[in-house]
Parts: structure tokens; sequence; C-alpha cells
């Protein structure tokens, strides 16, 4: 059984994998070593068997002893141990969560449902460095991987409602703690029937804007409102979040030499684990709702298309419908007033499974059997 070295295992990211590595009986096929950057020695987790003390996970000389490692640490972290590990020589599998090196040249971003071709080619040609995808782009391409695979998008312009979870955890707890504080500014006239509204919206907003609501996560208050803007700035105007969806999903699709031009807005929201994009489609040919809605529910799985109703939409087509599950629903597919190459559609997804741990979970399989 090949030696699988664990890193991150107990973050955000690496819990959601841990769970579904459990779920699906991973372990069982693998030979798992946790590793840790602030706990060596320690008791490490008892998920593949009995519980052993944790490994030093900058280690380089522990780390060269696996075959495939499975980092979902950061970018900081790969940075750093990543460019030694192979210096010595290592020929193992890296499989990693974090950006660091996603668009290198020797590199594949893994999205199996969408890209099996392109990895098992990669596997061939004697790849060694897999990376999930940005949890925007990923769920974007489960949700049309259909039309893609089709050749059917001529662009796509994706605007984004982003989790907090995608900021990281103490971002959910912040974004909880702003809610709490805003709903105890003015608990009290809430459970006055006779307050009035307008006297309550100032209390509301004089609190978000106060400087006792706790922020040191967001920098801005995201309750009870929202941020537009996402990761650093690029040259180009964008946000990086913005940015990388084009290049990332043209590299996901193989098609870097002509690019699908792909751009939009990211917006941060306050939802908690689910990321949803409303999506402005223009296709290369004038095809009818129901045999895009045919070519999309038939990609893979996953992918769900809710009918373009008030009802079935508000029900299934949320966060809070999506959240903790694998599903990527994909709605309001209708055509636009701009002329019938022109789609729109809304879709879902759980920024910590498909957005996150479940390509690097599937890409282990694959190499693992
Ligand atoms: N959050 C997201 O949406 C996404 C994140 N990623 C990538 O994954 C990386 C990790 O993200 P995320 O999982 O959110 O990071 P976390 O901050 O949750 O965890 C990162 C590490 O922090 C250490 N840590 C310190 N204190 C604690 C604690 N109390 N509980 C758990 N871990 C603790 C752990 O390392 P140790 O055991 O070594 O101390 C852990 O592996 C990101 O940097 C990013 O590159 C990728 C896609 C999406
Ligand atoms: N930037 C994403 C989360 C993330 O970690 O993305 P990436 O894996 O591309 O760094 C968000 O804020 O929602």
């Amino acid at each position: 059984m090949n030696k699988v070295g664990l890193v991150g295992w107990r973050g955000m990211v690496g819990s959601v994998l841990m769970d579904r590595m459990q779920t699906e009986g991973d372990f069982s096929k693998i030979n798992a070593h946790f590793f840790t950057t602030s706990q060596s020695g320690e008791l490490g987790p008892n998920f593949a068997g009995e519980a052993k003390p944790l490994l030093d996970a900058t280690d380089v000389s522990a780390l060269s002893k696996m075959d495939i490692i499975i980092s979902c640490q950061g970018g900081d972290y790969t940075k750093s141990v990543y460019p030694t590990l192979r210096e010595t020589g290592w020929q193992g599998y890296w499989i990693d969560a974090a950006s660091a090196l996603r668009m290198d040249n020797d590199s594949i971003i893994v999205l199996d449902p969408v890209n099996k071709d392109v990895i098992e080619q990669g596997l061939e040609q004697g790849v060694k460095t897999f990376v999930g995808g940005n949890c925007t782009v990923s769920l974007m391409l489960i949700a049309l991987g259909g039309l893609f695979e089709q050749d059917l998008i001529e662009w796509v312009s994706p605007m984004t409602y982003q989790a907090a979870s995608g900021a990281g955890a103490r971002n959910m707890k912040e974004l909880i703690t702003q809610m709490g504080e805003i709903h105890g500014s003015v608990v009290q006239h809430l459970s006055n029937p006779s307050s009035a509204i307008l006297e309550i919206d100032k209390l509301v907003a004089n609190k978000i804007k106060s400087d006792d609501l706790p922020k040191d996560q967001f920098g801005v208050p995201l309750a009870g409102s929202l941020i537009p803007w996402i990761d650093v700035p690029m040259p180009s105007g964008q946000s990086k979040e913005e940015w990388k969806a084009q290049v990332e999903a043209n590299k996901i699709l193989g098609s870097s030499c002509s690019p699908i031009p792909i751009d939009g807005l990211c917006i941060r929201i306050g939802a908690m684990r689910c990321h949803s994009q409303a999506l402005t489609i223009k296709l290369r040919d004038d095809i009818s709702v129901e045999r895009i809605e045919e070519i999309l529910e038939g990609h893979n799985e996953w992918v769900k298309v809710i009918p373009n109703e008030r009802d079935v939409s508000a029900e299934e087509l949320t966060p809070v419908n999506v959240t903790g599950t694998l599903s990527v629903p994909i709605g309001r597919i209708r055509k636009l007033t701009m002329g019938p190459k022109y789609i729109s559609a809304f879709t879902v997804g759980d920024q910590l499974l498909w957005g996150a741990a479940e390509p690097l979970r599937r890409m282990l399989r694959i190499i693992t059997g």
C-alpha cells in the first residue's frame, strides 16, 4: 500500500477531507501518516486505525519517505517545503489544496468529472503534482461541465456570492458574532409588536457601522452588508479571485492555448460555506433551454438542473439547501433579452466539498486505485 502523508488534516479543508475519506473507506486503501506544523510528537487521530504520534511537517526527510503527500496546510507551507522536497530528488505525488502551484507548467489542476482525460494523460507523461482548483472555478465547471465539454460556450461572466468559509474558520466565527451582536442591539425592540421599524433599522445601521462590531478578520462588517472584493488587486483591475476564473478554468479544460473568456466580479456575502454564482453565458449557437438542461444534467452525477420556477428555485437553489452536500444545483436558466445565444443561470455549491476537499480525495483514489 502507498505511504500517504497527510498535512493540514485538522484544518477546515483538511477536516472535510478526513470526513469524506472515512465515509468513502479511503483509509483502507492507503498507509496513512499524519503530519503537523505545530504538534509534532503529540498523539494523532485514529481515522486510519491506531493513533500514532504526529510527524513533523517541516521535516523533509520524513516527508520524503512518503509515496504521496496531500497538503491542506496552505500556500505558505507549500512554498516553504515543496521546492526543498523536490530538490532532494523526491519523486512522489504531491496533491495540494493551496493555489501556490496551480499555474506551474508541471502541475495539473484536478477536477476529474471535468478533466479526467487531462489527468490521465498527465499521469502517463509522469506528472507528479496535482492541485485542487479555486472553489468558484471548480463549482462553476461541475455545474456547466456539459456545455464546456461540447464546446458550446463562447464566454461566461460569473458574478459570485461567496461564503465566509472561503476566507477561513475565524472569518466564519466573526460573521456569526456580528450577526449575534446586531440582533442583540435590537432584541427588546423586536419583541415589542408596536416598535417602529425605522427605529430598529437605525439602531441596526448604527451597530453595523460602530467600532465595537468585531471585524478583525474581514476588516469591515459582513453581516447585514457585503464585501465587493476578494483577495489582492491585479494590474488588470480584477481582484485575484476574479483573475483565477479564466486562467484556472482554461487550464482545467485544457484550452489555455485559445482560452474561453471567463470574467466577472467576486463578492463576499454572509453565507456560511456555499458559494453561489449568477452566470451570464454567450453560447456559440442558439440552443433551446430544454436542450441546454439536458446537456447540463447528463454531464455528471452531482449537477442537478432546477426548473426556472419560483418555489423550487427558492427551496433548492440556495446555500442553506446545498450546505454539507456534494450536489451542485443549477437553475434560473432562461434566454436573456440580449438575443437567442445569451442565457442566464444560477448555481450553488459547497465550497469545502467540491470547492476544495473532494477533487483532492478523488485524485488520491485515481492514483491509489
Ligand atoms: N478555506 C477554503 O475555502 C479553501 C482553502 N484552500 C486552501 O487550504 C488551505 C487551508 O485552509 P483552511 O483549512 O481554511 O485552514 P485552517 O486555518 O483551518 O487550517 C490550517 C492549519 O492551521 C493549523 N491550526 C492551528 N490551530 C488550529 C485549530 N485550532 N484547529 C485546526 N487547525 C489549526 C493546522 O495545522 P497544524 O496541525 O500543522 O498546526 C491546520 O492544518 C488554505 O490556506 C488554502 O490554501 C483551498 C480551497 C478552499
Ligand atoms: N479565495 C477563496 C477561497 C480559497 O481558498 O481560494 P484559493 O484556493 O483559490 O486560494 C474564497 O475566498 O472564497
